[in-house]
């Protein structure tokens, strides 16, 4: 039985997704017209499988290699071979050791500190801003995160913070502004001149931080990556592109997702009002959570879940089959595209009754035990899922409740957000809402103590 899907056309595609206004919004369209297993052209790599139906795309999760032309944009940042699209012989331990550190309690608890710290910092500039002066939160929650991983990849002693932010905000405009054709200033010799630096600067940076490690005697265990990428015996030119990766991996990603969570608390206020008390009666009048806070803070995940929901960080995915495989009555030859719309997914309406409706009840236990495994997504799938996930949940719930117990978000009025697909989900004109300090209940006098 033939896939079916839109006729061919000589542009590749390009022109289909712009008319729709966006690879989402055609894919949408798509699997609305043609159901869950759709043949199409994604530009960038000639034919691909889409699959937006969560039982179908079981048949795909152990699928261990992605296709390599859609992800040579990363190859600048690796010196060894692209980390994205290693093959699963070399993928899988390299899996387990980012999992050993990344999905580790010690590594998350080590960490935690520092991490309150810089939530806080930004949480007091926000109470500082005027009443009419908006905050900008993607830019604002993407250089947190940035500061965040930045810590927990490279630790405090060895980088400059200001600086390793610096030069990786250089790197990514200039790879990923070419990808997406945004205009960055400087000439062409100019721009990759400054990339260049910056990324030298970076892998110099990461020597530093192995070289310490070495005079340290090599403490560190699993709760710290370069520790662990050195005890593994890992090539020098490894340990540098891991770190890249995982800075490229950790840092757009975590900060849109926070983004997203407060742009949809703004807009439902009984949501944040619960929010607000969950983290009262958890918190009482510490102003940050200790680590054992988190697992108590339920609703905040629920909203935190729905909010990757409706608005994925990494919207897509993509495998390459490596033998024939039979989907949904389809046969698909090996060598095929396989092209994972996580965003559609979150948005079927086969599962998620009013897909685009927020509501964080649909993550209570008894609620998600109806679902399919794989209807909500947002970290991906199988052996190529996020190693981050756990990591960054407990990075986004820390700094969720840290500005939450002290502010409330409002939308500016007439500011409109739209989301934009970027590598990661953007909201195209950032996403402007007025922080105000809200009077939290349980502190005497209503003032907040520092520190979990
Ligand atoms: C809310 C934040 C994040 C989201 C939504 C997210 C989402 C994703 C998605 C969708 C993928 C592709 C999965 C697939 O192809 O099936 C991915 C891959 C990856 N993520 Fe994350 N991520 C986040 C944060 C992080 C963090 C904090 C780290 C590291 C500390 C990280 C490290 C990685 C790595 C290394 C990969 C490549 C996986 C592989 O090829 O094995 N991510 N992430």
């Amino acid at each position: 039985m033939d896939i079916p899907g839109p006729e061919p056309h000589p542009d590749g595609g390009a022109g289909a997704v712009a008319a729709a206004g966006g690879l989402h919004t055609y894919q949408l369209r798509l699997h609305a017209r043609y159901g869950p297993v759709v043949r199409f052209q994604l530009p960038g790599a000639d034919d691909a499988v889409s699959i937006a139906d969560p039982v179908l795309l079981e048949a795909t999760a152990h699928i261990n290699q992605r296709p390599k032309r859609l992800f040579e944009f990363l190859a600048p940042l690796c010196e060894a071979d692209n980390l994205q699209v290693l093959e699963a012989s070399e993928h899988g331990p390299w899996r387990r050791l980012l999992l050993s550190v990344f999905a580790g309690r010690p590594s998350h608890e080590q960490h935690f500190a520092r991490f309150t710290e810089l939530a806080t910092d930004l949480a007091v500039r926000w109470a500082g801003h005027g009443a009419d002066e908006p905050v900008e939160l993607q830019k604002d929650l993407t250089a947190l995160t940035l500061r965040m991983i930045c810590a927990y990849a490279l630790g405090g002693d060895a980088a400059d913070p200001d600086r390793v932010s610096a030069a990786f905000e250089v790197v990514l405009t200039e790879y990923l502004g070419r990808l997406y054709h945004v205009p960055v200033p400087g000439t062409e010799e100019e721009r990759a001149r400054r990339a260049e630096e910056a990324l030298a600067f970076l892998r110099a940076t990461v020597d530093e931080v192995v070289a310490a490690h070495h005079r340290s005697g090599g403490r560190g265990g699993r709760s710290d990556l370069i520790g662990a990428l050195v005890e593994s015996g890992a090539s020098p030119a490894r340990i540098r592109d891991t770190v890249m990766v995982t800075l490229l991996a950790a840092h757009h990603t975590t900060g849109v997702a926070v983004s997203w969570t407060l742009h949809l608390l703004g807009r439902h206020p009984e949501a944040a009002a619960r929010a607000a008390d969950e983290l009262d009666r958890v918190l009482g009048d510490r102003a940050a959570p200790s680590y054992a806070d988190l697992r108590r803070l339920t609703y905040l995940d629920m909203v935190l879940k729905e909010a990757m929901r409706l608005f994925p960080p990494g919207p897509y995915g993509a495998r390459e089959t490596t033998e024939p495989l039979v989907l949904g009555g389809y046969e698909i030859p090996a060598g095929t595209t396989l092209f994972y719309p996580f965003w559609a997914v979150h948005l079927n309406p086969d599962h998620w009754p009013e897909p685009e409706r927020f509501d964080p009840e649909r993550f209570t236990p008894e609620a998600a035990a109806g679902r399919p495994r794989l209807a909500h997504i947002p970290f991906g799938l199988g052996p190529r899922s996020c190693e981050g996930a756990s990591l960054a949940t407990v990075e986004a719930l820390l700094t969720l409740s840290v500005l939450l117990k002290r502010l409330t978000f409002r939308p500016v009025p007439g500011h409109e957000v739209r989301p934009i697909e970027r590598f990661v989900l953007w909201a195209a004109d950032d996403i402007r809402m007025y922080a105000r300090p809200r009077r939290p209940r349980g502190g005497a006098g209503g003032a907040l103590r520092a520190g979990p």
